[in-house]
């Protein structure tokens, strides 16, 4: 059984799947914060406060929801006795903190009761801060600086200092509110406290979930000393060691057991972030890299030798312990497609698609960077247009504009993801998801900039079927069986496009020019490189 603590990209609900021994799900049921916990008020399952940075959830509200999606699932006669492991993924970054002697609650948790009547009064802190929030500046400033600078942190923790990541908000905490963190007997990630619910103990953070805290070495796969002292005292013991994402932390609590009818020797398996367990849920391995085409592009990427840098996040990788994997986010995505198709196409897909269908690849050697908002990888805003001869140009032909778009934003993905350390191998499938994932012209540019097959997958449920997978993935830990073999059976992916043949010669060429001219147009916007 995989359920997801909180996550944000599905807006703040918690979701629960079931999967039998041949991997078909043939369970799902989803709580909703905004919708059935109206008591909280939150919208998207969060807090904004009005100073617009910071963002909180309500932990008891988390609690309350898993009680009503255990009680559903009873409700509608769910045989719990069969459950062999659970596992599940939170929303990465976001902390929890339990008040000094919560965990003597947590472990005699009475099965008369429902869980949120009884830990009332077991957070020091009741608004959690979430991967949303961006109030930490002061602290990522004092993080990098302790530890020598940005790139500094990223090698030691897989990325730079952001303000969502959990040392940070960590730090925060202590420094403008020192009798609750004085209070605190343990802080878990949003993973590591749902599985904290199952266990009826503190569950260990995973090595994936803790590679977004900029606390944990992602290469030596202990807490950094170093950053723990900058963020806060005493932050080694209120953590615990963290372990392998695969791990069996234990078997679920008699709370459970006796409650639900839980067989008592149900495993629970690690939680972990929610990325990390999409991975899980699309299958992806060495070589493979999966495309979330939405609102903003994200490239999960498996890495074998990862070269961390000042852009995107490198992570343990959550379903084999000795590689890792990494996340690029790029944040002009659908917004800047749905616009360019209404200026160049009169607001149509299919002319939009008949452009890419009657350009040559690599456009004429005409390339195009569109950034509406200020973009993330790398920080670049505006629209800039360059001719075969380099030239600087104000304006392409429609059908050249829409080329020039897609090309775009698929040769920065490779060339991002190569910085990052990733490289196609000849067995690379990569994994579209999202909205333009539908669009059978634009995965063809996509095949042709990686010259890779491209195949379609539904993810709407990847951090949960995830969670799912790794759960049996636990109950195969000690017989060191691959987490691609116990997870074979799954349904497999849909072929949408293969290379063009010829693809790889003109795109060879082509991306090296991208890369100079982004980086001549980094130069101009922010100077040139001290
Ligand atoms: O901050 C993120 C990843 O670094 C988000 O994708 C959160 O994990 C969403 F829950």
């Amino acid at each position: 059984m995989g359920c997801t603590a909180p996550r944000a990209p599905q807006t703040g609900k918690v979701k629960v799947v079931a999967v039998d021994a041949e991997l078909n799900v043939f369970y799902e049921d989803s709580v909703h914060f905004d919708r059935d916990l109206l008591e909280f008020g939150t919208q998207g399952g969060v807090h904004v406060h009005e100073n617009g940075l910071t963002v909180t959830s309500p932990v008891l509200m988390w609690v309350k929801a898993l009680d009503i999606i255990l009680e559903k699932m009873k409700t509608s006669g769910f045989d719990f006795s069969q459950v062999l492991a659970l596992s599940g993924a939170g929303q990465q970054h976001g902390s929890v903190y339990w008040k000094t002697g919560a965990s003597q609650v947590l472990t005699s948790l009475s099965p008369n009761l429902p869980l949120h009547e009884q830990l009332q009064a077991c957070f020091s802190i009741s608004d959690c801060p979430v991967w949303m929030d961006s109030s930490t500046t002061a602290q990522c400033r004092q993080l990098e600086a302790a530890v020598g600078g940005a790139q500094a942190l990223s090698c030691l923790t897989g990325s730079r200092a952001y303000e969502r990541f959990t040392g940070n908000q960590i730090a925060k905490i202590y420094q403008q509110n020192p009798e609750a963190y004085s209070h605190t007997e343990r802080i878990s990630l949003v993973s590591s406290f749902a599985a904290s619910l199952f266990l009826g103990s503190y569950s260990p953070i995973d090595y994936s979930d803790g590679s977004g805290m900029n606390l944990l070495q992602i290469q030596g796969k202990v807490w950094s000393q170093a950053c723990l002292g900058a963020c806060a005292p005493h932050l080694e013991e209120k953590l615990g060691s963290p372990v392998p994402s695969c791990s069996v932390v234990g078997a679920v609590s008699s709370y459970y057991v006796q409650r639900y009818g839980f067989p008592p020797g149900c495993k629970v398996v690690a939680f972990t972030g929610d990325n990390p367990a999409s991975l899980a849920g699309m299958r992806l391995e060495e070589g493979d890299i999966a495309v979330s085409l939405g609102t903003s592009d994200t490239l999960f990427l498996w890495l074998q030798e990862p070269t961390p840098a000042l852009e995107g996040h490198i992570f343990c990788n959550p379903v084999d312990t000795q590689h890792y994997m990494a996340l690029l986010c790029f944040k002009n995505g659908s917004l800047m497609r749905e616009k360019i198709r209404d200026e160049s196409a009169s607001r149509s897909w299919s002319e939009f698609s008949k452009a890419l269908q009657s350009t040559e690849m690599g456009n004429g050697g005409n390339l195009g960077f569109y950034f509406d908002v200020m973009e993330i990888t790398p920080e670049i805003v505006g629209r800039h247009r360059f001719s075969a001869e380099n030239r600087e140009v104000s304006a392409f032909p429609w059908d050249v504009e829409i080329r020039a778009l897609i090309e775009g934003q698929f040769m920065a993905k490779r060339i991002h993801a190569e910085g990052l350390g990733y490289r196609v191998m000849p067995k690379t499938k990569i994994l579209a998801t999202g909205g333009a994932s539908h669009n059978r012209d634009i995965l063809q540019v996509l095949a042709d900039v990686f010259g890779a097959p491209v195949y379609v997958i539904d993810t709407a449920n990847s951090a949960c079927v995830g969670s799912a997978y790794r759960a049996f993935h636990g109950l195969a830990a000690e017989t060191d069986v691959p987490f691609s073999e116990v997870v074979k059976l799954a349904p497999n992916p849909r072929l949408a496009a293969t290379p063009t043949p010829g693809a790889s010669q003109v795109y060879e060429a082509l991306l090296p020019q991208y890369a100079k001219l982004e980086q001549r147009i980094l130069s101009q916007t922010r100077g040139p490189l001290q």
